[in-house]
């Protein structure tokens, strides 16, 4: 049955203050967001609909020339100071640490981060290792320190950004999927660190199927998919079974992970048919299973 609050019969998404729902609903105006791979694809979709809920938004990207292209479109739709732009490699120590003093400098506090940055390539798969499974860690980590209330923090919430992949094999991708997995796995143990030692930072995770987006294209070149190349048919045909999705449509299922305050451990995945929560076991014993005779 669908929701109806109890106190304005709306259905509706709204803000009386004083339902359940919108006292565990986070208000994102004014509060301050960061995203890494912020410049084009996923990033910018997760940008733009925290500049229309009315947030202010660092973006930070590896790719200095798209940034500044954005961060001028960005101006003249949303005004100067909504946004700011910092060149970083989230693999590099420096560059995140000193990015993230500049966002709290400039803007006064973190209340959002968004762990997007991320790359196929399987032929340099310690690049891959080190963009998408150790700039998630290295961004939660430094954000938190400015994030968490021990430390003077506001608290708030912590978004990684995992696949599809970070559920099940991508046959085509085999350590893209361990990164993936990583990054739930990771995600996961932190949230429960948070909430043991009352960081007040949520940390979710979003798991999308295929985007329209120019990392896709990586799956037409050896030189990024190298020995798996001949199984990338596989995954064609699973695109041109399931569809591909809208970067605007992920960017509603990200903000669903952003504002429900009662999600922390949260996996979203998404695909074409839509966004479901996933239900893991609190325990690990839990897992279905079949037992197996060692005499
Ligand atoms: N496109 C897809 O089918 C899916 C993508 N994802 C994930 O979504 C995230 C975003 O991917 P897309 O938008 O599709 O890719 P994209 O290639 O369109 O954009 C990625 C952005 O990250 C930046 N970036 C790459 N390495 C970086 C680094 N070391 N430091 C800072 N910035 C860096 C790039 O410059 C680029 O602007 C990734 O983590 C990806 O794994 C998850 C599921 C599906
Ligand atoms: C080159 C890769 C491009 C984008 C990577 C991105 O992160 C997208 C991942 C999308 C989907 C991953 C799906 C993983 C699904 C599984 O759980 C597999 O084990 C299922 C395998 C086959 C399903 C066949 C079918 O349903 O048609």
């Amino acid at each position: 049955m669908r929701y109806r609050c109890p106190v304005t019969s709306d259905r509706e998404e709204h803000k009386c203050d004083r339902c359940d729902r919108c006292l565990s609903v986070m208000d994102l105006k004014d509060k301050v967001a960061v995203v890494t791979g912020a410049a084009q694809g996923l990033g910018r979709s997760f940008v733009e609909i925290l500049l229309k809920n009315g947030s202010k938004v660092a973006l930070i990207d590896v790719n200095k020339s798209l940034g500044d292209e954005l961060k001028s479109t960005l101006d003249q739709e949303y005004g100067r100071d909504r946004t700011e732009f910092f060149t970083a490699d989230v693999t590099s120590e420096e560059d995140l640490k000193g990015a993230l003093e500049k966002i709290v400098k400039t803007f006064g506090r973190i209340d959002i981060l968004c762990n997007n940055a991320g790359i196929i390539n399987e032929k340099h798969w310690e690049k891959t290792i080190a963009v998408n499974l150790g700039g998630v860690v290295r961004g939660t980590y430094l954000a938190l320190e400015h994030m968490k209330k021990e430390n003077g923090g506001n608290g708030g919430v912590i978004i990684n950004i995992s696949s599809m992949a970070g559920l099940g094999p991508l046959p085509v991708a085999p350590i893209y999927t361990a990164t993936k997995h990583g990054v739930v796995g990771f995600s996961r143990a932190m949230a429960a660190v948070s909430k043991l030692a009352d960081y007040g930072v949520r940390i979710n995770i979003l798991c999308p199927w295929f985007v329209k987006t120019s990392l896709l294209s990586s799956l037409n070149s050896e030189d990024y998919i190298e020995r798996f190349l001949p199984l990338k048919a596989m995954s064609e045909t699973m695109i041109q079974k399931h569809g591909c999705l809208e970067a605007d449509v992920v960017a509603k299922a990200f903000l669903v992970l952003v504002k429900d305050e009662s999600k922390n451990g949260d996996a979203l995945m998404i695909d074409p048919e839509g966004a479901v929560f996933i239900s893991f076991p609190q325990k690990a014993k839990d897992l279905p299973s079949t037992p197996v005779n060692l005499e």
